[in-house]
């Protein structure tokens, strides 16, 4: 799935409405049946429940509008507060038109703005794509005011105050929904952690916005979701071997860390890996053959620590960096691996952090390289982002500079490609945030790099995909707390078959 901006998505409404033949009021009148039916679902029994909706001069204002009309004939108890405007939508003229004169409607004036009981539903349809500067005055007034009532909040498109797609000054009045409801596709805005204090948790609806629109739009972003990955991982053939796969190699672990290295083998092992070897310091050598029996280990000549370049003929690729530590030898293994490997590799943890501290070694990089640093880990290879889209920003810029695959990890992880596109992967959920999470994932990643069948850009979305996937759904199992890291392997299976191949004509 495209992520669009809001320039994008005025487009998409307006090639829906002139291929369907429909008016903006028709449109806006899906939006709103869409936003109430997800509403319902939600809310306790009508008769019960107060809803207030407050509504802005445009287009969200009548989003709004309408869905006060919606609710009301549903039998919800509904007021309206209109913020004061000179000068409103056409569609949100037509909306407060057909608002029923029982309906309660007020302009909210700003020396007594009403007050808002915790036990109000308040649907903000104050602004929304439109918004072209901060709020201030009035608006940023009635903002402040409703956060403070700590009342359930539900937004409609974005969370008033919030730009969708850009950043803002810091401090500027937004406000703090409980949910966010946006139509069809989800703005950039909503995936970014600085906004989650305001976005709360975020569904979309779908409005039937013009497929053609949507499949021709150029785009450089992405979710990467079931839609987009279905089918990318080929089913086995009948007469697959373990050469089909590929055979791995992870170097992994330290003293103190070997668990790492395990965590690690477990993932490759379970992401299909036709055969693994892992590298470990001697102190990891038992640990291993007694955990992880599947893989082969080689063990280093060194107790604590990697000093050892395996040779590196017979890997299909190679993976590098759970629990490895920092030290100088170990740093010499990694600069040699970039300069003599001819297979994929994926970095990851310390073999970043190494990068970061001798960062001579990043132009030896080979192309197409994956690379999957937390925002710290990042950080010590770029440079301190000043907010979550300049980040976004330093990502793409690394990404096509080296010719690499960077995945920046975190809730809605995502990845930069040599080209420059961005893909936000949609699995996963708090649970993940244990230690060894990551430890997994570089496991995970260099078994579907082995596999030959899958392009690196296949191989990183899916793997992102089903390291989540497996979490979502282990917590059936474990709940959330109680994940721990080594419960994800044994769901990656699963997870993968989710994306594999159906076998039908
Ligand atoms: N027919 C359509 O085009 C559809 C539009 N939809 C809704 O339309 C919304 C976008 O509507 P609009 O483009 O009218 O934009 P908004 O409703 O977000 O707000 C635009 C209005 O606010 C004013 N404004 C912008 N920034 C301001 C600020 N800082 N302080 C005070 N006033 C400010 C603008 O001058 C304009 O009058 C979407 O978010 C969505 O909710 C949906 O109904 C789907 C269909
Ligand atoms: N709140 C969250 N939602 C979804 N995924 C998460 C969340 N927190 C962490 N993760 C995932 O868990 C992994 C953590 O990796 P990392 O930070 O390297 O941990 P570690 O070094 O302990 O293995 C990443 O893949 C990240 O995307
Ligand atoms: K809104």
């Amino acid at each position: 799935m495209k992520l669009l901006t809001a320039a994008q998505t005025r487009e998409a409404d307006a090639a829906t409405i002139r291929e369907e033949g429909i008016s903006s009021a028709e449109l806006m009148e899906r939006a709103a049946f869409a936003f109430v039916t997800w509403l319902q679902v939600r809310l306790s029994p009508a008769a019960d429940t107060q809803v207030l909706v407050l509504c802005g001069p445009g287009n969200n204002g009548g989003d709004g509008l309408a869905a006060a009309r919606l609710l009301h004939q549903q039998g919800y108890l509904v007021q309206v507060g209109l913020l004061p405007a000179d000068r409103h939508s056409a569609d949100w003229e037509v909306n407060r038109a057909r608002l029923p004169a029982e309906l309660p409607v007020a302009e909210w004036q700003p020396e007594h703005f009403p007050a808002i009981s915790p036990n109000t539903v308040v649907v903000d349809a104050l602004f929304g794509t439109g918004l072209s500067r901060p709020l201030e005055g009035t608006a940023a007034a009635l903002v402040q005011h409703l956060n403070a009532a700590q009342a359930r909040v539900v937004s409609i498109d974005v969370p008033s105050g919030l730009f969708a797609d850009a950043p803002q000054p810091v401090g500027s009045a937004v406000v703090k929904a409980r949910y966010t409801v946006g139509f069809e596709l989800p703005k950039l805005a909503l995936l970014l952690p600085q906004n989650a204090e305001f976005v709360g948790r975020w569904h979309v609806v779908p409005i039937g916005l013009s497929p053609r629109y949507l499949a021709d739009v150029p785009a450089s972003m992405y979710l990467a979701d079931a839609a987009l990955l279905a089918g990318r991982l080929p089913a086995r053939a009948t007469f697959a071997h373990k050469g089909t796969f590929g055979h791995a190699l992870l170097l992994a672990g330290s003293r103190g860390k070997v668990g790492a290295a395990v965590l690690a083998a477990q993932a490759c092992l379970r992401g299909g890996v036709g055969l693994l070897t892992v590298s470990v310091p001697a102190v990891g050598y038992a640990v291993l053959q007694s955990t992880v029996p599947e893989a082969m280990c080689l063990p280093d000549d060194c107790k604590t620590h990697l000093t050892n370049l395996p040779e590196l003929r017979p890997y299909a690729a190679v993976g590098m960096g759970p629990g490895i530590d920092q030290a100088d030898d170990t740093r010499a293994v990694l600069e040699e691996l970039l300069c003599t490997a001819k297979a994929p590799l994926v970095l990851d943890a310390d073999a970043l952090n190494l990068l970061g501290a001798n960062r001579s070694l990043l132009d030896l990089l080979p192309p197409s390289t994956i690379l999957t640093p937390h925002p710290k880990e990042f950080e010590r290879l770029t440079e301190p982002a000043q907010h979550d889209y300049h980040r976004l920003e330093l990502l793409r810029g690394f990404a096509r500079h080296y010719r690499c695959y960077v995945v920046l990890k975190g809730a809605y992880s995502c990845l930069a490609t040599p080209d420059g596109q961005l893909y936000f992967n949609t699995t996963g959920n708090p649970s993940m945030a244990t230690g060894g999470s990551g430890d997994v994932l570089t496991g995970l990643l260099t078994a579907l790099r082995a596999d030959k069948r899958l392009s690196a850009l296949d191989a990183v979305l899916i793997g992102l995909y089903a390291h989540g996937r497996a979490a979502d759904i282990a917590v059936a199992d474990t709940g959330q707390a109680g994940l721990v890291a080594g419960d994800l392997p044994r769901y990656i299976g699963q997870a993968l078959q989710e994306l594999t191949t159906p076998d039908s004509l």
